[in-house]
């Protein structure tokens, strides 16, 4: 089976600094990939290469097999590789379900159809997306009054009216309670197996990591040390070493009972 995302040399350097430095790694399908470090290890520099956003200097990235290294952001997100950012970017004043019938209307290039802003255009649609992450109860509240954890719904919906294959999520629950991270991260589980998406995502909280990666890999100073299960990750001395004294390789592995343990930290 042709994987989502084949990467392989992935290169970038600031100066003297190689922020990526021959990265290689693939992303399989209907997979949730964790991509961690330490702060500065590189991760921002490889999601934005992925999405076209920064120039690598060499390697590849292929997305079910067609190479799209060097392509401009806009064409790579055409081809379906989506992405949801730390800070939450929506149109506050408009409501949740037009901020999601926008997306769709882009995703449909309907955008000339917005002149006056057509109400009904793909309203159907966007009530579905909001089913499926659970916002129906909300689509006709207007986003700025929204709390932080819906705004991330909302966010998830949005990517997916662009009908992703890949999908890049940046410290998807950064900023919300645990019972939040934990909910909004099933809700991307569910999303990953319904519609065969596949994730690649960064995050700092450990739990997060382990209690919801199929598998987990580790960047240092622009390299990838090592890459396996959560179990084996956690476990290993070389990521025990790069974590050391941050307390942040303690996290509840997937499908392990459930236990106190320390809180991740940075
Ligand atoms: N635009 C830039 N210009 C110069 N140096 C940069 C630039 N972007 C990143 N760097 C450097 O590249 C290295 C990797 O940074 P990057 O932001 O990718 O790490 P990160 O793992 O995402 O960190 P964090 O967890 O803090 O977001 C760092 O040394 C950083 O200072």
């Amino acid at each position: 089976m042709t994987d989502a995302l084949e990467v392989r040399d992935l290169a970038k350097a600031f100066g003297g600094v190689k922020a990526v430095d021959g990265v290689s790694f693939a992303l399989r399908e209907r997979e949730m990939l964790a991509l961690i470090g330490p702060n500065g290890a590189g991760k921002s520099t490889c999601f934005n290469m992925l999405n076209g956003q920064l120039k690598p200097d060499g390697g590849s990235i292929r997305l079910f097999g067609a190479e799209i290294l060097g392509l401009p952001p806009r064409k790579v997100w055409r081809l379906g590789v989506g992405r949801t950012f730390q800070i939450t970017a929506t149109f506050t004043s408009m409501t949740v379900i037009e901020n999601v019938q926008m997306a769709l209307i882009s995703h449909h290039r309907r955008l000339r159809a917005m002149l006056p802003f057509a109400g009904a255009l793909y309203k159907d649609e966007a009530y579905d997306l909001l089913e499926l992450v659970g916002m129906e109860d909300q689509s006709g509240r207007a986003c700025g009054m929204l709390a932080y954890g819906d705004l991330k719904r909302m966010e998830l919906a949005i990517a997916l009216a662009n009908d992703p294959r890949v999908l890049l999520m940046d410290e998807p629950a950064a900023g919300m309670a645990p019972q939040e991270r934990v909910q909004l991260m099933e809700l991307v589980a569910r999303v990953v197996q319904s519609r065969g998406v596949s994730v690649l995502f960064t995050e700092h909280d450990m739990d997060v990591v382990f209690g919801h990666a199929d598998r987990v890999m580790v960047l240092d100073r622009g390299r990838l040390i090592v890459e396996g299960t959560p179990a084996e990750v956690r476990n290993n001395p070389d990521v025990q070493a790069v974590y050391l004294g941050t307390g942040a390789v303690y996290g509840k592995e997937k499908g392990a009972d459930a236990t106190p343990r320390a809180e991740a930290g940075e």
